[in-house]
């Protein structure tokens, strides 16, 4: 896919992204470190395979893959802390690793497993340190401080030393601290992992007001889908360096090709043959059952149920965003058509 280059209000663009890193491999043990300095061994790992994609002044996008698909790749590349192999990005207009003051100050790259506080001093003094780089007057500090204070409630917790905030205090100051100079532009990379569902609460609801107030562009990546539905309307999905889906959310749990499940309390055991004949047996616990079934079948399923098992209880609901997910994953990324229903064959 070629992203338009003409579209005013596009902020984010990524035209056929690409990077390649060199690893370097060794065997393990003395002899293995012997071996690699005499005769080093080299590979390539081709970690993010010419995306192409293009984000509007404001929109919030999740960024979803499983373990190393390329994301966090892709957000350094954004972020001007990669210079992609081939391929070309743009953030406001401006080339990313070029690293430009002008960049640097409309964008932020938060990564949730990286910190950038200083871990010995209180977190106060990070804050000064971002203020004098980013040339923030003392008015605009202490207006924004006040702001983020309203939101995330950081009194009490910006004297402490870092080392000694818990996770959550300590992300709630790191993200402050990247957001003191305004951006317009926030790559946050899972923000909150390893935080209890509150403070994940807390979180969203910083990103969402600082959408809403400064119309920033937020391109999310996290593990946890209640962030990603929490903000975002658009998901792009990156698999193996490909990005193998880019549309609306909404689209994946009520398009063609959507799927339900089928909820069902037996009343006597069947076997998981049986029951994968009416769909997809998602799990089966004593007599207790879950099928996926596409949802344009779901009324001939769940007749066909009725018909053929000794069921106690059927209710159909929408699979959890995880489930639609990772299909998303196993099926490379092919959201496949509504078909005519098919009639069902029940072993005996
Ligand atoms: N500095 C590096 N040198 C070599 N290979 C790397 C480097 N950084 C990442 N990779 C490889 O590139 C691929 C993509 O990694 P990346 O960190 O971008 O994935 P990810 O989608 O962010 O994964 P995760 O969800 O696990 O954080 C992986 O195969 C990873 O091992």
């Amino acid at each position: 896919m070629t992203v338009p280059t003409s579209d005013p209000n596009v902020t984010v663009r990524a035209d056929q992204l690409r990077k390649l890193y060199n690893v370097t491999e060794k065997d393990p043990g003395f002899l293995g470190s012997l071996r690699a300095f005499v005769r080093p061994r080299t590979r390539t790992v081709e970690a993010v395979k010419g995306v192409s994609f293009a984000l509007s002044g404001g929109e919030m996008v999740g960024f979803l893959g499983p373990n190393g698909a390329g994301k966090t790749t892709t957000l350094k590349m954004l972020a001007g802390l990669l210079h992609p192999s081939s391929g070309a990005a743009s953030v406001q207009g401006l080339r990313p690793h070029k690293r430009e003051t002008a960049f640097l100050k409309q964008i932020t790259l938060v990564m949730g497993q990286k910190q950038q506080l200083i871990w010995d001093l209180p977190a106060q003094d990070s804050f000064l340190v971002n203020q004098a780089i980013y040339e923030i007057s003392d008015a605009d500090y202490r207006a924004t401080m006040r702001e983020f204070d309203e939101v995330l409630d950081l009194s009490g917790i910006l004297s402490k030393q870092v080392r000694k905030l818990s996770l959550g205090e300590r992300m709630k100051c790191e993200l402050a601290a990247a957001l003191l100079h305004r951006p317009k532009v926030l790559f946050l990379d899972e923000p909150t992992i390893g935080l209890d569902v509150n403070m994940q609460e807390r979180i969203r609801e910083f990103v969402r007001e600082y959408n809403a107030r400064f119309g920033a562009t937020v391109m999310l990546t996290s593990h946890y889908m209640a962030d990603v539905t929490a903000l975002c309307k658009r998901i792009l999905v990156i698999d193996g360096g490909e990005l193998v889906f880019d549309g609306d959310l909404s689209a994946l749990t009520s398009g063609p090709g959507a799927r339900k499940t089928v909820k069902l309390q037996l009343a006597r055991p069947e076997t998981a043959a049986r029951l994968s004949a009416f769909g997809e047996l998602v799990r089966l616990d004593g007599l207790d059952a879950e099928l996926a079934v596409p949802r344009s079948e779901v009324s001939a399923r769940a007749a066909a149920l009725l018909t053929h098992l000794d069921v106690a209880d059927l209710t159909v609901v929408d699979p959890p965003i995880e489930q639609v997910i990772g299909q998303l994953f196993r099926s490379g990324g092919k959201v496949s058509p509504d078909r005519p229903a098919e009639p069902v064959e029940v072993p005996a």
